[in-house]
């Protein structure tokens, strides 16, 4: 009888660490969640102006900009991902999805983005170039710019958020985004830099079906004759993609052993959060 219940007390002394460890856990990657900050948590930070775009060579309507969220951004981002998607994050789910009206924080981080964009077009002269109405969105004087005109015009610019959570040796494998969402997709990288890689898909239109299901299949995957290029993600950095880069390149994360260099030195593997914002297709929103 005293054994049983020395076993009962080693068990609940046991599950009280457990939920500790998982406070600690949090507590060290957001900080105390007691210790409340402004409510402007995007806004009411001090305006920094580290931020800069670059297009990526190559993958034409790929941008990333660097240094998009200063350290504080980050670490407020963060705790709203913790009280806005609960534990879902660090306990067993990996993902965390919202449709619809976007909570506060994303909207903020929607709005930035937005700004951002129209700021860079009106300081790059190359951006007022007139584009032909009638030519595709991937266009060269498209490209000339983070965001084409009728993206950045749209209402809301995003409408579907998805966290991502990612442990050292976990990544992402080579897919397309659903064709489910439009034109224009955001990513903003926390905690941990890393490596993200982007394919050119040898046929984009042979594997529109399989673009439908999200991932590329492993023939199209690993074709040897399409293009590769890589690009490194710190934690505050955004990409945005557009055109080509979101319809004809595979993007991916190998965070396997050894797969994480750049420049020749490998990569330090930690916790990885990512925010995608992106929009619905209108017709699917309405349900037809
Ligand atoms: O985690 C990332 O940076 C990529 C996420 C992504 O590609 C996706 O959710 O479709
Ligand atoms: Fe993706």
């Amino acid at each position: 009888m005293e054994e049983e219940q020395e076993e009962e007390e080693e068990e609940e002394a046991q599950e009280f660490k457990h939920e500790n460890d998982h406070h600690l856990l949090f507590s060290s990657i957001f900080g105390d969640s007691d210790s409340e900050e402004s409510e402007d948590w995007l806004y009411g930070s001090p305006h920094h102006t580290n931020e800069r775009w670059e297009s990526v060579e190559h993958v034409d309507g790929l941008w990333r900009c660097n240094h998009f969220l200063s350290p504080n951004q980050q670490q407020r981002i963060l705790k709203a991902i913790e009280t806005d998607c609960g534990v879902f994050l660090y306990l067993w789910w990996t993902q965390a999805m919202r449709f619809g009206r976007l909570p506060d924080w994303a909207l903020d981080l929607s709005s930035q983005i937005h700004n951002s964009v129209l700021k860079f077009k009106s300081m790059d002269s190359k951006c007022s170039t007139k584009t032909d109405p009638i030519s595709s969105p991937s266009t060269a004087a498209q490209s000339q710019c983070p965001l084409p005109e009728d993206i950045l015009l749209r209402e809301p610019l995003f409408d579907q958020m998805i966290a991502n959570s990612y442990e050292p040796g976990e990544g992402i494998t080579a897919h397309v985004d659903l064709l489910r969402f439009e034109d224009g997709i955001a990513i903003v990288s926390l905690l941990s830099p890393c490596v993200m890689c982007f394919r050119s898909v040898p046929d984009p239109l042979c594997s529109y079906p399989n673009k439908v299901n999200g991932h590329i299949n492993e023939e199209n995957q690993l074709n040897d004759t399409g293009a590769k290029v890589q690009i490194l993600l710190s934690p505050g950095d955004l990409i945005v993609m557009s055109g080509t880069a979101r319809y004809e390149w595979t993007h991916e994360i190998n965070r396997n052993k050894d797969q994480q260099v750049w420049q020749g030195e490998a990569l330090k593997q930690e916790r990885r959060i990512s925010v995608t914002l992106r929009r619905l297709c209108p017709q699917l929103v309405l349900g037809d």
